[in-house]
């Protein structure tokens, strides 16, 4: 067993969950005795919960932890009523337990806007009190803060706790392979693609003897008490705090947490809980996993907590599954009332980056219509135009239509071509046109190399699968990062384009103060332009999609394929039978992934 160092109560002391502030209302005034005036009543102190305050700072703001109200005005011969006196408010974090000196609970506050009255003001002289004041209620008062989360993370120390809330959410815990790395309980939130958030309280380790306060357990079991739900890590090859401590496997790990947040608190272990078997991919692993399972299966001590759910952290397919399952707890799905497909939708709407998004399917659509404007710029004849003036009156002007690949000379009024070159590419002599030769099929094909991982990635985002292929896990070719790939390459297309497109216009100008003024640009100039300013369009939307997708739960280069939680697996028996929620109430299956 081991005793909490100095050093961890020291860097634990950072963080306040335990306050005790002294408060006291405020007196009432003096009456009037000679018109039976009465004095004003004293203030009242009041707690009132808001988000954003932290004991530490209250402890800051206050250092002397001092809280009183104002004093009831005097009754006079202008008043004969005194005022009251001002009330006291003190903001505290949702989460406040108020407990008196020998530890007596006297209110809570969990939500923010909540009040509570900790000091009732005195009343002010009347005739009853011979016009003399009371004075206020006075108290000592112990904030206690026990954070609220949806789920609390618990398991020994190292179990990869945090690791677990920093890939299923935005959270960046510490994480280091030793223990006692987490020290403050830190809170993550999931959120989901629509809009629904779960918070999730990565807890410090615990070890034996934790619920006798054995390396500060008390402190950090406490959290524990407001979490709706549990989910329990445990580490797959089992847990060692030390050399002079006992090796436990990972079933005796979650027997002694269940045993620790029994003696804690008996009902705690009436909370739904969730287990993650994490580092399956360590070696030996899945033999572990299989004895875990059967020990599960036929326990010979109780399991006192049930549980719904056995997964592998670093399996991102775990994840998923977690974040699936989490969601139906929290949020209140009911699983047993859910038909495979409407889980599968629910999987869906929550998969964040896997949706083939509305944003992608147009950036897909204006990419190929770019790509379409493209090809006509680079096979109309009409980038230049030269007018040819003649001064025959019998005689028509001519115009010469230059494009990249191909010159034409019509008469005004005719459609027909009487000077029609289609070897003209090979001798084009205007430095614009001979750029736009090389830029324009670059960017063309640039541009067509990023459509095609686009569908790429679209046709990863809409692919299910029910069996997981673990060889594609690996690919990093994924949704997010096509998409992200494919707006880069669009970007390249778009100024490759764009560039000599608009150099033509300054370039028409040169020919015209050098030779005639007969030269002007043609449409194709427009829809080059047009063209690259839908390039241009389509990669604002990608990078767009790739943010908001990188704002959302999945990580980056998480694989695509993706499955709802397969049925097939049920726990044959309840762990429990004290459980509220035991795996065979709810009908969750147990799931088991193994790399
Ligand atoms: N091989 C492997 N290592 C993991 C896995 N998850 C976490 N780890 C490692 O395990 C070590 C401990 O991880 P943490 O997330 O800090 O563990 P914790 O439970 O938060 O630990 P405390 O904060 O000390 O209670 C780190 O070195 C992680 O990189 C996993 O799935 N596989
Ligand atoms: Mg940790």
């Amino acid at each position: 067993m081991v005793r909490c160092g100095a050093a961890l109560l020291r860097k634990y002391g950072n963080f306040i969950d335990d306050l005790r502030v002294y408060v006291r209302g405020g007196t009432g005034g003096m009456g009037y005795p000679r018109l039976g005036g009465e004095g004003g009543r004293g203030g009242d102190v009041w707690f009132v919960a808001r988000e954003r305050i932290t004991l530490k700072s209250i402890k800051e703001k206050y250092p002397q932890k001092r809280f009183v109200a104002g004093t009831g005005a005097n009754s006079s011969v202008r008043a004969l009523k005194g005022e009251k006196g001002k009330d006291c408010e003190v903001h505290v974090p949702p989460g406040i337990s108020l407990l008196t000196d020998d530890g007596k609970q006297i209110g809570e506050l969990n939500a923010a806007g909540e009040r509570f009255l900790a000091a009732r003001g005195g009343l002010g002289g009347s005739l009853a009190t011979n016009f003399l004041p009371c004075k206020g209620q006075k108290r000592m008062i112990h904030l206690d803060l026990k954070l609220i989360a949806d789920v609390g993370l618990v398991g020994f120390p190292n179990a990869g706790k945090s690791s677990l809330l920093s890939k299923i959410s935005l959270a960046k815990p510490e994480i280091a392979s030793y223990a006692f790395t987490t020290i403050q309980p830190k809170i993550g939130k999931i959120m989901y693609a629509d809009y629904k958030q779960i918070s999730v309280a990565d807890l410090p380790g615990l070890i034996e003897g934790a619920h006798a306060n054995k390396g500060m357990g008390h402190k950090f079991l406490k959290h524990v008490e407001r979490t709706k739900q549990l989910l329990l890590v445990v580490d797959i090859s089992g847990f060692q705090l030390s050399l002079k401590t006992q090796f436990r496997t990972a079933f005796e790990t979650i027997l002694l947490l269940t045993k620790e947040l029994e003696l804690y608190k008996e009902e705690l272990v009436t909370k739904p809980a969730l287990l993650a078997i994490n580092k399956m991919d360590l070696p030996c692993a899945k033999d572990n996993l299989n004895e875990l399972m059967s020990q599960l299966q036929n326990p010979q001590d109780p399991v006192r907590l049930f549980f719904l759910f056995l997964e592998v952290a670093k399996v991102s397919l775990g994840l998923d599954t977690l974040l699936f399952l989490l969601m139906e707890l929290c949020l209140g799905v009911c699983p047993v009332c859910m038909e495979v497909s409407s889980r599968r939708q629910l999987l869906w709407a929550n998969m964040g980056c896997r949706d083939v998004h509305a944003a992608t399917v147009l950036a897909f659509l204006s990419g190929t219509a770019s790509v379409a404007g493209l090809l006509a710029a680079v096979l109309l004849p009409n980038w230049r135009q030269m007018r040819l003036y003649t001064y025959n009156k019998n005689e028509r002007n001519v115009t010469v239509y230059t494009g990249l690949w191909i010159k034409c000379a019509r008469f005004d009024g005719s459609r027909d071509c009487v000077i029609y070159d289609p070897q003209w590419y090979t001798a084009v002599d205007q430095l614009d046109l001979r750029v736009l030769q090389f830029a324009l099929p670059l960017s063309m094909f640039t541009a067509v190399s990023a459509l095609f991982l686009c569908m790429i990635g679209m046709c990863n985002t809409a692919f299910v699968s029910t069996v997981p292929n673990v060889k594609l896990a690996k690919c990093l070719v994924n949704s997010a990062g096509c998409h992200l790939v494919a707006g880069l390459l669009f970007l390249l297309a778009c100024a490759i384009c764009l560039t000599p497109s608009i150099w033509v216009i300054f370039y028409n100008n040169y020919l015209n103060r050098k030779y005639e003024p007969v030269f002007s640009f043609d449409i194709s100039v427009f829809i080059a332009i047009a063209s690259a300013g839908g390039l241009f369009f389509t990669s604002v939307m990608l990078f767009l999609w790739y943010c908001a997708c990188k704002s959302l739960p999945s990580p980056f280069w998480q694989p695509l394929y993706s499955h709802a939680p397969s049925m097939h697996s049920y726990a044959s028996q309840p762990y429990s039978t004290r459980s509220r929620l035991s795996a065979v109430e709810l009908d969750i299956p147990v799931v088991t992934h193994s790399s």
